[in-house]
C-alpha cells in the first residue's frame, strides 16, 4: 500500500462568508472540547471543487513497526479497562481509518468518516464514545443511529464487549450501560429503563429513537456524541430523512455535541460536507476523513461476471457454486416487485432457496435473510450464520449495509444491484479482515443486455471485472 503524505484529505467548497481554514485545528466554540489535547498536525490541503467522488489522492496509511499501536493512539483518552478489552478482542494495530480518524475525533472535531467497507469505522467511533462518556453518570451521553435492526444489534454487541469490565478492576465503579433501542423490539421495558436509570450509550434506529424523543422519555440534554452510521443511506431514505434532519437540528444543537457521520459511500461528498455546514448538521470546522478515495472497494476483492440467458440463472449459479465450493458466501437477490407480489408469485428468494436445497449439496447451512421476514426470524438467521461452520446466505439488500460476517469469502449477485453504490456495499460484505490479504470474490450473473450496466459500475467505482466462461 502507498504511504500517506498528507494525513487527511479535507475538502469542501465554501461561500464568501465561509472562508477556508488552512489551519484545521484552530479553535472550538465548546469549552469542554477546547480542553482536549490537539493533535500535532498542521495545515492540510483543501480543495474547493464540487467534482465527482472517488477521484482523489490515494492517501492510504501503511501499518508498519513504526506506526503507533491502538493503545498508543488511545492512551489518555480511552479508559484503560476498555483498551484492555480492545486488545483482548485482538485489535492491537489500528486500521488506516482508525489511524486517521482517532486523533481528529479525540480533538473534539465533528467528523465525516469516509472509508472502505470493512475498514473498521465502527471501532473508531466507539473508541471516541468511550473516551467521552462517564459511566458513573446516569444520563444518555452518546447516541449511535443505524439504519437497520441487524446493524444495531451488531454495533451493540461490539460496544458491550468493549465495555465489559472484569470485577477485579475497580469493583466499586459500574461499567458503562448500553441500550439497543431498535425497531422491532418491545419498547415497554426500554421506557422504564430510560425513565429510571438512563444508559450512557444508546444504539438506535430512527423510528424507535424519535418515538422516545417525541414522548420526552429520552432526553438529550447530556448528549455529547451523536453518530449517524451509513449516513448516505439515511439521507437517501424518504422514510428516514425528515426524522434525521429533526434529530440533527431540532432535538439537539451542534454546539453541545460532537457529530460523527460514517459511511463507505458518500456520493458528492464535498456537496455533503458543504450541506453539513450550511444546514447546521455539524459545526463549520467539520473534518472529512477520507481514506482510499481512489479505491473505494477493498483491494483484496476479485470481481467476475458470467453471462447467461434469462432462464439460466439458477443453473448458472449452481455451476459457479460447484466450481468455487465457497465455505461461506452471500447470494444477493433482488426484491420481489409489487406486480409479482400481486400476481401471487413466490418471491425470487424462496425460489432460489428451493433450488439450492434440492440441487446444491455442497454447503451445510443455507439460510435466508430478507425484509419481509419478522424480526425474530431475521435474528435467528443471523445467529445461524454466525454459528455455522460454513454458510450460504441468500439475502436481499437488507444484508448489504454494515453487516459484518468476516468469514464470508464469496459474494454472488444473482440479480444486479440497482446502482454502483449498492454494488459497493454488497461487494463489501466480503474482504472484512483488515490485516488479511487473502483474495475474496464478487461474481455477478448477468444477461448480455446487462453487461453495459455492470460496465457502468466498473467505470464509476474504478474496478475491473473479468468474464468467467462455463
Ligand atoms: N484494529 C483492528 N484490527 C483488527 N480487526 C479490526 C480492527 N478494527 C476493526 N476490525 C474488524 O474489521 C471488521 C470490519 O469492521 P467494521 O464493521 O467496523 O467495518 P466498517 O468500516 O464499519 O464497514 P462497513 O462500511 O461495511 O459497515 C470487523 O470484523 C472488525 O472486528
Amino acid at each position: 500500500m502507498p504511504c500517506s503524505s498528507a494525513p487527511y484529505l479535507h475538502s469542501f467548497p465554501w461561500t464568501s462568508s465561509m472562508k477556508p481554514r488552512f489551519h484545521l485545528f484552530s479553535h472550538h466554540t465548546s469549552s469542554s472540547l477546547s480542553q482536549r489535547t490537539k493533535p500535532n498536525l498542521i495545515s492540510l490541503p483543501i480543495s474547493a471543487s464540487l467534482s465527482s467522488p472517488f477521484v482523489e489522492k490515494n492517501d492510504a496509511v501503511t501499518t508498519n513497526e513504526t506506526s503507533p499501536s491502538l493503545r498508543e493512539l488511545c492512551q489518555g483518552h480511552v479508559p484503560d479497562h476498555v483498551l484492555h478489552r480492545v486488545e483482548e478482542v485482538g485489535y492491537t494495530m489500528p486500521t488506516p481509518v482508525q489511524s486517521k480518524a482517532l486523533p481528529v475525533l479525540f480533538s473534539g472535531y465533528d467528523c465525516v468518516i469516509h472509508a472502505q467497507t470493512g475498514s473498521g469505522k465502527t471501532l473508531a467511533y466507539l473508541l471516541l464514545i468511550f473516551s467521552v462518556v462517564n459511566a458513573q453518570r446516569s444520563a444518555v451521553q452518546a447516541i449511535i443511529v443505524v439504519p437497520t435492526r441487524e446493524l444495531g444489534m451488531q454495533v451493540t454487541k461490539v460496544a458491550r464487549i468493549l465495555a465489559a469490565k472484569s470485577p477485579e478492576l475497580e469493583p466499586e465503579l459500574k461499567s458503562c450501560t448500553i441500550m439497543a433501542l431498535l425497531d422491532g423490539g418491545t419498547l415497554r421495558r426500554h421506557k422504564s429503563w430510560l425513565k429510571v436509570e438512563p444508559p450512557a450509550i444508546v444504539i438506535a434506529t430512527l423510528g424507535s429513537l424519535c418515538q422516545m424523543l417525541d414522548k420526552h422519555i429520552l432526553k438529550l440534554d447530556a448528549m455529547r456524541v451523536l453518530v449517524i452510521d451509513e449516513v448516505d443511506f439515511m439521507f437517501n431514505s424518504s422514510k428516514e430523512v425528515s426524522s434525521l434532519k429533526r434529530l440533527l437540528t431540532n432535538y439537539s444543537s451542534i454546539n453541545n455535541r460532537q457529530t460523527i457521520f460514517a459511511s463507505a459511500s458518500i456520493p458528492q461528498h464535498r456537496r455533503f460536507v458543504y450541506d453539513c455546514i450550511q444546514q447546521k448538521w455539524t459545526k463549520a470546522d467539520v473534518i472529512h476523513v477520507h481514506v482510499n478515495p481512489v479505491e473505494p472497494m477493498p483491494s483484496c476483492l476479485y470481481h467476475r461476471f458470467v453471462i447467461c440467458g434469462k432462464t439460466e440463472r439458477h443453473s448458472t449459479l449452481l455451476h459457479i457454486l460447484q466450481s468455487d465450493a465457497p465455505q461461506s458466501a452471500i447470494i444477493f437477490v433482488g426484491e420481489q416487485s409489487e406486480k409479482s407480489k400481486k400476481a401471487g408469485h413466490a418471491p425470487p428468494t424462496t425460489l432460489l432457496m428451493e433450488s439450492l436445497k434440492t440441487s446444491h449439496a455442497g454447503c451445510p447451512e443455507i439460510v435466508l435473510l430478507e425484509q419481509d421476514m419478522n424480526f425474530n426470524q431475521r435474528a435467528a438467521s443471523l445467529t445461524d450464520v454466525k454459528e455455522a461452520g460454513g454458510y450460504l446466505l441468500v439475502a436481499t439488500d437488507i444484508a448489504a449495509r454494515g453487516v459484518d460476517l468476516p468469514e464470508t469469502t464469496h459474494i454472488y449477485n444473482f440479480d444486479l444491484p440497482k446502482d454502483a453504490i449498492n454494488y459497493l456495499h454488497r461487494a463489501g460484505r466480503t474482504g472484512r479482515k483488515p490485516f488479511s490479504d487473502s483474495k475474496c470474490f464478487v461474481t455477478s450473473i448477468i444477461t448480455a443486455e446487462e453487461r453495459f450496466v455492470l460496465q457502468r459500475f466498473e467505470n464509476e467505482l474504478l474496478f475491473h471485472c473479468e468474464e468467467l466462461f462455463f
